[in-house]
């Protein structure tokens, strides 16, 4: 049911339902009640593992070591296929071919002209008893028939190296043991499963883990969009389920464009942009994530291309981001680039755009060409209501202090985080008006429904996409 995981493994969120989809047999084993683990097991919420055990009626074909390459293309697709169980097994003198109970009822439920034609008769078909256990059943197929019949069950958990992370609803709490040794026991390469034990709403916005199974063993080795990352799960922040908008934007970059990443976290934004040969500048508060980012930034031999600070966020835009972005305006490279500003801090990022505005005098840019390369900001925020795309455009624009025209580009849905709670990104444009507005002039926008309305934009709003 699962794959299996190469070194270092993947950092992946499993969807169980998609899963059993994808890689389900032609006759599932969990539509047939012969093959469903004893009833008695529902409910259990110590593993037992020997309460598992039971006999079944398998029918068979008993055929000679010479005929079975022929026979087998026959019954294919009627295969008994389970965990740790072949279905084609040597006897003395000849083979035994396991079939599915549900479609072989009998030997007519077999295409015997065919078997006939290979002297193959209902002489060689019979039932007999098959032994079946805890090893024959998948992770899916054990907590299916342990949990509550009548809630939701187990339905995705993510995969971070040897790591497996839940974030069990209260009705599963009584089963985290259960459903730790299960998964443990099952998923390859899985040596720590843990659950969530609270929301993120610490400053480094790392999980907090409750161990459930395994070793208390969180420093993983995983890799996200090819690129092999190491850290330690317990004190940094790193979420499988971000991996598709960390290539989103790393797709938008082309060697020689710059990045400044406000809060990198162990790097997935900036480590791969590094890699690409972009000229990164990656920050983070959080000193063990900086730790990480460095030593992902020597892992993967992109040194040369990124620089390193352990600051707050908003220090880091008025210092180096500031500096960086002025010595380059100062000195145009011959051929052109683009710049980015990542900022993936989603419960509170919008608060640091005002760092902004009048980050430069009029003067200071006076001396330089009237137009510039001005950096796109790709800003996450979380949106909590009906029209969340619409929040999420108010929030950033109340908190810049400005109503965005043609300078926003998109507004982009990354992911929905909890019911009527989504995760955006909006990504726009700075501009000289936007960076050299002094502070003082600075009125965030409280109510949208405000009628003053400051406008950077020189034309009306124009219509956002979303992509
Ligand atoms: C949501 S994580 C994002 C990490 C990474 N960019 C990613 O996409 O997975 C936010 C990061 O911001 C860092 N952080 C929190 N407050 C910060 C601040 N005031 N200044 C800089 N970094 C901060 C946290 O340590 C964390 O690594």
């Amino acid at each position: 049911m699962f794959s299996v995981v190469t070194r270092p493994p993947p950092t992946k969120v499993f969807n169980l339902v998609i899963i059993i989809k994808r890689h389900r047999h032609f006759y599932r084993n969990m539509d047939c009640t012969e093959l469903l683990p004893p009833a008695s097991v529902r409910g259990m919420t110590v593993l037992q593992r020997a309460e598992f055990q039971k006999r079944v009626q398998i029918p068979r074909l008993r055929v000679p070591e010479s005929q079975v390459q022929r026979v087998i293309p026959l019954v294919k697709k009627l295969l008994l296929k389970m965990e740790h169980l072949q279905p084609v097994r040597a006897l003395e003198n000849e083979r035994e071919i396991l079939l599915h109970p549900l479609p072989v009822k009998s030997w007519q439920s077999l295409p015997t002209a065919e078997l006939e034609q290979q002297q193959v008769t209902s002489e060689n078909f019979c039932h007999a008893e098959l032994e079946l256990g805890y090893e024959n059943w998948s992770a899916n197929e054990i907590l299916k028939s342990v949990l509550p019949a009548d809630e939701e069950g187990l339905s995705s958990f993510s995969r971070i190296g040897h790591i497996v992370h839940l974030n069990l609803r209260d009705h599963l709490l009584p089963y985290k043991q259960l459903i730790g040794k299960v998964l443990r026991d099952k998923l390859p390469n899985c040596r720590t499963v843990v659950n969530k034990a609270a929301s993120i709403d610490n400053t480094y916005r790392n999980f907090q883990l409750e161990l459930i199974c395994g070793e208390p063993e969180y420093q993983v080795e995983t890799k996200e969009n090819g690129v092999p990352f190491e850290f330690d799960f317990s004190k940094v922040y790193w979420n499988p389920r971000l991996s598709t908008e960390h290539e989103r934007i790393v797709k938008l970059l082309q060697p020689n464009d710059v990045l400044y990443d406000v809060f990198a976290g162990v790097g997935p934004f900036s480590v791969p942009a590094a890699k690409k040969r972009c000229q990164v500048l990656a920050n983070d508060l959080n000193p063990v994530s900086y730790h990480w980012l460095q030593h992902n930034a020597k892992r993967n031999k992109c040194l040369v291309h990124i620089k390193m600070y352990n600051k707050d966020g908003r220090e880091f835009i008025l210092k180096e981001l500031r500096e960086d972005l002025l010595e380059r305006w100062r000195n145009p490279a011959a051929t052109p680039y683009s710049i980015h500003i990542t900022m993936n801090l989603p419960a509170m990022a919008v608060e640091f755009l005002d760092a902004f505005r009048g980050l430069y005098t009029v003067e200071e840019l006076a001396e330089l060409p009237a137009s510039l390369n001005y950096p796109q900001v790709h800003v996450y925020s979380f949106a909590k209501g009906e029209n969340t795309k619409i929040l999420v455009q108010q929030l950033v624009e109340s908190n810049l202090g400005a109503v965005l025209g043609e300078e926003l580009q998109c507004i982009s849905f990354v992911r929905n985080v909890a019911p009527n709670k989504d995760m955006y990104r909006v990504t726009f444009r700075l501009n000289r008006t936007l960076l050299t507005t002094s502070k003082q002039t600075l009125r965030k926008r409280p109510c949208p429904a405000e009628e003053e309305k400051e406008h950077v934009a020189t034309a009306a709003a124009t219509k956002v996409k979303c992509v």
